[in-house]
């Protein structure tokens, strides 16, 4: 374990409980929680509104402002949610703070599947969940993080968070 306060990027497709994990992970740990989705430029949301995937060129200045409150957030630890699907966009977040760590939610695409179709009201459409699995990129064992499968309860994922024996496990669950 570090002595470090955490600070934790929780990484996945669209639909995989970032938001939800990340702030229920925020209040285990005591710590200021952040959602990446605010950081989008209006550009962005609009993008996705209208079934467009992101590019690198739209990401670039978003990751910045990622990076920006990852930094910030380096003394006093902190958890954001944040796609983070590349691991060029990993490496980017890892230029304004090395010692973050990620924790991937991992899932099957049905299982995510039905979860984005109840989930009523949010900006990103259902038919853009092919193209985050597309573009995600697992963990490289060089990669400070953990995987966790999702088809299980929140409650469940923070605890094994909170609980891993060590900071620096390569990805060790997947479905
Ligand atoms: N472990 C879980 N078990 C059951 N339902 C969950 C779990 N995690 C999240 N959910 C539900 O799944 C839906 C998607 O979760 P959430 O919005 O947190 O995902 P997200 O990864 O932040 O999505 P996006 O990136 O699109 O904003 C929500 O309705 C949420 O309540
Ligand atoms: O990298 C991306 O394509 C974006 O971050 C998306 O993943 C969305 O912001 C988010 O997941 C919306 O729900």
């Amino acid at each position: 374990m570090t002595s470090q306060p955490p600070l934790v990027v929780v990484m996945g497709v669209s639909g995989s409980g970032k938001s939800t994990v990340g702030a229920a992970l925020a209040q285990r740990l005591r710590v200021p929680f952040a959602d990446a989705d605010d950081f989008h430029p209006p550009a962005n949301i609009a993008k996705m509104s209208a079934g467009e995937a992101l590019d690198d060129d739209d990401r670039g200045p978003w990751l910045d402002a990622i990076g920006a409150w990852l930094h910030e957030h380096r003394e006093q630890g902190g958890v954001i949610s944040c796609s983070a699907l590349k691991r060029s966009y990993r490496d980017r977040l890892r230029e304004h703070a090395p010692d973050l760590e990620l924790l991937h939610l991992h899932g099957d695409r049905d299982v995510i599947a039905r979860r984005q179709a109840s989930r009523p009201g949010h900006f990103m459409p259902a038919s853009l969940l092919d193209s985050q699995f597309r573009t995600l990129e697992p963990l490289a064992p060089d990669e400070r993080g953990l995987v966790v499968d999702v088809d299980q309860g929140v409650d469940a994922i923070v605890d094994h968070y909170a609980t891993r024996t060590t900071s620096t496990t390569t990805p060790e669950e997947t479905a």
